[in-house]
C-alpha cells in the first residue's frame, strides 16, 4: 500500500466574458509561486482562441472543448484530470491545476465534477474559485446576466479588472453590490491582470506549504458578522443550542444600486451552533435539502462540531452534490468549538432553511434518546 500522494490544490479561474482572465492568468503563471502549474481551459463552442493566448505553453494546459456546460464539461474535466495525474504518476512535476472557465460558464458543474469523481477527490482538492468582475462593465453584466451574478455570489475571492477604464464611483458601487452578493469573498484589485498570487492562491481548507486546516481563511464567518446587519430573528428554539445569525440578504447595504432581480434572489448568510449537532439529522436534512431544492444551493461550506466527535467535520456542497465529509485534526481560531455553515443560496429563504435544520437535528435526537431508553 502506497500512500496517498499530496492532492493537487485546484483554482477555479472564473468570470464573464472579456473580464480578464486570460491577461491575469499569464501574468500569474510568469510567478514562481505558480511554477509547474497545469492549466485547463474550458472553451464554449469554438476552438479555444484562449488555447494560443496562454503564453506559457509547456504541454501543460489542455483544452476542455465542450459545447454545453452543464454536462460535458464533466467528462472533459475528469479525463483531463484523470490523464495530468497518470502524467504526475510518470514523474510529471505538476504542483497546481488552475482552470480557466469560459465566460459563460456556471460554475458549479466544476465545482461537482471536483467534489464527485472518486480519483479526482483522491488526487485533487478544490482549493478555491476566484472570479474577476470588469470595473467598466461589470454593473450592467450584473444587470443582465444570472450567470455573471452566480459567478460571483460562489466565489472564494472577487477581483475587479480594468479599474483604470472607470471612474472611482462606478468602482466603488460596484464593490459595495459584490459585497452585499458575497460578503465572504476577500474583494481584490488586478490591473492588467496584476496582481500577487498569494491572494488568490491557498484560499481552500488547506494551505499548499502546510497541513493544518485554515477553517478563517476557507470559511471566513466573520465576514458574515462583520457585515450581517440582518440578524437576530428570535425564534425560540426551546432547546438553547446556540443561534447567533449573520445574514447579508441583498437590500440593505449601503450603495444606492435598486436591488436588482438576479441579486434579490440570490443571498447567503451564516448559522451558527453552540451545542454539537447530531450528524444523523444534518445529514438527513441535507439530502432533503439538496434532493429537493438543489438547484437553489449555490454553495455550503462548514466547520461543524458533531455529538460524539472529538474533531471538528468540514462539510462543503454545490448544489446536489456534497463532498465527502473531512475530518479535521484541530479546531480553528483558538479552539473555537461552535459549527459554523455558510449558505449561498438562490430562491430559498434563510427561514425555510433554519427551521428544516433545527427540526431534523430535534428529530434525530429525540429519535437516539428513544433508542437508549430515555424517551
Ligand atoms: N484597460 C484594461 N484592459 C484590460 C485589463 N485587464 C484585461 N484587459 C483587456 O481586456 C480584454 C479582455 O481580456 P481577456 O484576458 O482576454 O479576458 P477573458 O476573461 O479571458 O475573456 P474571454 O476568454 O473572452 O472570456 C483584453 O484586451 C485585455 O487586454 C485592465 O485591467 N485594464
Amino acid at each position: 500500500m502506497s500512500a496517498r500522494p499530496e492532492p493537487i490544490p485546484v483554482t477555479v479561474l472564473t468570470g464573464f466574458l472579456g473580464a480578464g482572465k486570460t491577461t491575469l492568468l499569464n501574468r500569474l503563471l510568469r510567478h514562481p509561486a505558480l511554477r509547474d502549474t497545469a492549466v485547463l481551459i474550458n472553451e464554449f463552442g469554438e476552438i479555444g482562441l484562449d488555447h494560443l493566448l496562454v503564453e506559457r505553453l509547456d504541454g501543460d494546459t489542455v483544452l476542455l472543448n465542450a459545447g454545453c456546460l452543464c454536462c460535458t464539461v464533466r467528462g472533459d474535466l475528469v479525463r483531463a484530470l484523470r490523464d495530468l495525474a497518470a502524467r504526475m504518476d510518470g514523474g510529471h512535476a505538476i504542483r497546481r491545476v488552475v482552470v480557466e472557465t469560459t465566460g459563460l460558464a456556471d460554475p458549479a458543474p466544476i465545482l461537482q465534477t471536483l467534489m464527485s469523481d472518486p480519483l479526482v477527490l483522491y488526487r485533487y482538492r478544490l482549493d478555491g474559485v476566484v472570479t474577476l468582475v470588469d470595473a467598466a462593465t461589470g454593473m450592467a453584466t450584473l444587470d443582465a446576466q444570472p450567470e455573471a451574478v452566480k459567478q460571483a455570489a460562489v466565489a472564494d475571492r472577487l477581483v475587479l479588472t480594468k479599474t483604470d477604464l472607470s471612474t472611482p464611483d462606478q468602482v466603488s458601487a460596484l464593490w459595495a453590490r459584490l459585497r452585499a452578493l458575497n460578503p465572504g469573498a476577500p474583494l481584490l484589485n488586478a490591473l492588467h491582470g496584476e496582481i500577487e498570487p498569494e491572494a488568490l492562491l491557498d484560499c481552500g481548507l488547506y494551505d499548499a506549504t502546510r497541513k493544518h486546516p485554515e477553517v478563517k481563511r476557507w470559511l471566513d464567518a466573520e465576514a458574515w458578522q462583520a457585515h450581517g446587519h440582518g440578524h437576530g430573528h428570535g425564534h425560540g428554539h426551546g432547546h438553547g443550542h446556540g443561534h447567533g445569525h449573520h445574514e447579508h440578504a441583498h437590500g440593505h447595504g449601503h450603495h444606492h444600486h435598486d436591488p436588482n432581480r438576479h441579486d434579490a434572489r440570490i443571498h447567503s448568510f451564516c448559522l451558527t451552533f453552540d451545542d454539537p449537532l447530531p450528524w444523523d439529522g444534518l445529514a438527513t436534512w441535507l439530502e432533503v435539502l439538496t434532493m429537493t431544492r438543489g438547484e437553489s444551493v449555490l454553495r455550503i461550506k462548514g466547520i461543524l462540531n458533531l455529538e460524539g466527535e472529538e474533531k471538528p467535520v468540514a462539510i462543503h456542497g454545490v448544489q446536489h452534490l456534497f463532498h465527502p465529509p473531512v475530518k479535521l485534526e484541530a479546531w480553528p481560531d483558538g479552539d473555537d468549538r461552535r459549527s459554523r455553515l455558510v449558505f449561498i443560496l438562490r430562491d430559498l429563504d434563510r427561514a425555510t432553511v433554519e427551521k428544516g435544520l433545527r427540526a431534523f437535528a430535534e428529530s434525530a435526537r429525540q429519535q437516539a434518546q428513544i433508542a437508549a431508553g430515555r424517551g
